[in-house]
């Protein structure tokens, strides 16, 4: 039987899948952590088998705390991706098959190869083996010795080794010794079973009286009744490296569930992966999980380097705008007041003025927004046809706010036809169709053009990808219409794929705009993993219908990136039908503002006030506003929120 994993059923959970422990083992064996050692003690094996199942979203929230792990991140970007439940990763070099004839054919191979002398340690930088470690440290330090290519990645250590074990070892003793609330696991599975350590973490846990410890000897051993009820990991991991090696996909699976279950965030790496990436786990593992971001922007362009002021506040411009703008802003000022964020509004007004026939932004507002480097905004009104340029436009021009990253996320407890929508498109936002260079060559013919750049496509590109790095999504999409547009559209195809060559671990592809709003309506399940980019009209009209597929404009946020200064609107426009009327749903500039709060790295307030939006919006209709088929006045929502809170 040849059955892909991927293709066996999602376990039930209804036990733990560990049963009995591996008494008095020493973790501090390094051998442990050898593919030999599991030879040795005779499990029938398949090989090392790696997996890499991340329970999103803790790698966004990792790489936005510690910005110098996402090198880490890219370069293992093969291995370490999001599990997408419920299939899982397997390591890109380890196909697994769930071969039961196999694991004879291995144990039987596993006995003849017991009968002769074994060469169980293998050089970590080479693929050299050898039968004594003795002589496998000489081959190191004779062959690899000058090179010192593993590095410790603590802040401020310039240490640097020439094999993983040696880094490890460094890292455990230098770096690891007070370390709280991270748990590195590893494990086997034979039969469902699985045998862990807290290395000499143990203490913090106080799991009192179910561990021994040494600690002048720097061991620690798991007593025989060591129980791991998954109660004490719901209590005490938050975040665990869970190794596994074993015979069966099935129990792998077993136990990958099992775990998603009960912890927030898991990740199963390889040895070199675990040694890469265990400062990160530290530093997430003090941190809450909140940092996973949901509503994401990327960190590359963008970053906030704005100050509170003498009393702890930020200062954020505040835009109110037009229609249904006044009445939203009210009620995210209210929210914001009630959740204590610590943020001063500055209300500016953007009634457009006319100088020399340009459509001029008021000086305070630019001044505003100038000093603050951040602002939150209502939606704008353009009049059609006739009359002054968008504000809109004039803002992300006159700001150079080159990328509109607009997020569309299922809202639990509100059904439409798709459950677990989870799309992001990066619109480029200065030129293109909206260039606003329009003229009439005879009366009858007019011409408009829409101007496409090189330096203009090739940021909001690169932006892009550094955005799918930062939310760790494989691959970027490029949405054009080259076909038609073969010079304009064609630029920003050629450009995606010269940006593209910087980033040879993100899958780069190209779809016709026609075909992205069929495939999005038929099933927008395959734009999860990914993230599209395109020239802005397209940017304006996908994004609606993103909204279409989560429950309507209501709901969706966006953020217009530039280097310096950053502005958050909701996705939707001024709703002139419902103005007035105490019926608009203040959610996407409610999540609009989350944006903002995690782009000013204020992310606890940011989850804060996601969580009772979207708790009031579970909570019925009777909480909901109209455009969700719901009752409430946009004042009653607003009080739920602060209720939630
Ligand atoms: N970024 C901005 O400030 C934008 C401004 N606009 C401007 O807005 C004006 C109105 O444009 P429309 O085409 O009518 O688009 P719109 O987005 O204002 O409204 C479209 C539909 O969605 C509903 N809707 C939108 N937001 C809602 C909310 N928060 N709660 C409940 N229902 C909501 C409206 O009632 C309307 O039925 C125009 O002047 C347009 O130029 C349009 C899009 C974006
Ligand atoms: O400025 C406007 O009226 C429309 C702006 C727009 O298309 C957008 O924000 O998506």
């Amino acid at each position: 039987m040849h059955a892909n994993v991927s293709q066996l059923p999602w376990p039930t959970l209804d036990q733990p899948p560990f049963v009995t422990m591996e008494p008095n083992y020493d973790f501090s064996d390094s051998r442990a952590e050898s593919e030999d050692w599991y030879a040795n003690i005779n499990v029938p094996s398949m090989g090392l088998v790696d997996i890499s199942v991340l329970s999103d979203p803790l790698v966004p929230g990792v790489a936005s705390l510690v910005p110098e792990y996402q090198n880490t991140l890219a370069q293992h970007a093969h291995t370490i991706q999001p599990a997408v439940e419920p299939s899982y990763k397997w390591h890109a070099n380890t196909p697994i098959l769930f071969e039961p004839e196999r694991v004879v054919a291995d144990s039987n191979k596993l006995k003849a190869a017991s009968t002769q002398p074994k060469k169980q340690f293998a050089c970590e930088l080479c693929a050299k083996t050898f039968t004594r470690r003795e002589s496998m440290k000489n081959h190191v330090s004779s062959v690899h010795q000058r090179l010192k290519p593993y590095k410790c990645q603590y802040a401020k250590c310039t240490h640097e080794y020439s094999t993983p074990s040696d880094l490890r070892r460094h890292v455990r003793e230098k770096h690891l010794r007070n370390a709280e609330k991270l748990f590195i696991c590893q494990g086997r599975t034979a039969d469902g079973n699985l045998w862990g350590c807290g290395k000499r973490f143990h203490r913090s846990y106080q799991l009192t009286g179910h561990w021994k410890s040494n600690r002048s000897q720097r061991k620690c051993h798991i007593p025989p009744d060591f129980d791991y009820t998954p109660i004490k990991f719901r209590i005490r991991f938050r975040s665990c490296l869970l190794k596994i090696h074993g015979p069966s996909a099935r129990d792998l699976a077993v136990v990958a569930a099992w775990y998603r279950a009960e912890l927030k965030n898991l990740y199963i790496l390889n040895n070199s992966e675990i040694t890469l990436i265990l400062p990160m786990f530290r530093a997430v593992a003090r941190s809450p999980l909140s940092l996973a971001r949901t509503y994401a922007t990327g960190k590359v362009t963008g970053q906030f380097t704005g100050k509170p002021g003498p009393d702890g506040k930020y200062t954020v411009t505040m835009i109110p705008g037009d229609g249904i703008g006044p009445e939203i802003a009210a009620s995210v000022e209210a929210i914001f007041k009630e959740a204590k964020v610590p943020i001063t509004w500055e209300p500016v007004d953007v009634t457009p003025s006319l100088i020399n026939g340009k459509t001029t932004l008021p000086a305070d507002a630019v001044a505003s927004i100038n000093k603050n480097l951040v602002a939150l905004k209502g939606p704008l009104a353009t009049p059609v046809g006739k009359g002054h340029q968008s504000m809109n436009l004039t803002l992300r021009r006159t700001f150079a706010l080159f990328a509109n990253v607009r997020p569309c996320k299922s809202v639990q407890g509100y059904k439409t036809p798709y459950e677990n929508v989870d799309t992001v498109l990066i619109r480029e936002n200065t030129e293109g169709e909206y260039s606003g260079i329009e003229h009439e060559i005879v009366p009858g013919v007019v011409q408009s053009i829409k101007l496409i750049t090189k330096p203009a496509s090739e940021r909001v590109i690169r932006y892009a990808f550094e955005y799918a790095k930062s939310v760790n999504k494989p691959e970027v999409r490029v949405v054009h219409k080259a076909s038609i547009m073969k010079l304009s559209d064609g630029l920003f195809v050629e450009t995606a794929k010269e940006v593209g060559k910087e980033y040879p671990d993100i899958k780069l592809s190209f779809e016709l705009l026609d075909n992205t709003s069929l495939k999005l309506c038929a099933d927008p399940s395959e734009y999860k993993s990914l993230v599209m980019v395109m020239p802005n009209l397209y940017g304006d009209i996908m994004s609606d219908l993103s909204s279409g597929l989560i429950g309507g404009l209501g709901l969706t946020p966006s953020g217009n990136m530039g280097n310096k200064v950053s502005i958050f609107e909701a996705v939707h426009g001024s709703a002139p039908d419902i103005a007035g009327k105490g019926l608009a749903n203040p959610t996407a500039l409610l999540l609009s503002s989350c944006m903002m709060l995690r782009h000013m790295e204020l992310n606890s307030h940011a989850d804060k006030i996601e969580d009772a939006v979207l708790k009031t919006i579970a909570s019925g209709p009777e909480n909901r506003t109209r455009d969700l088929k719901g009752t409430s006045s946009t004042s009653h929502f607003t009080e739920q929120v602060i209720k939630n809170l």
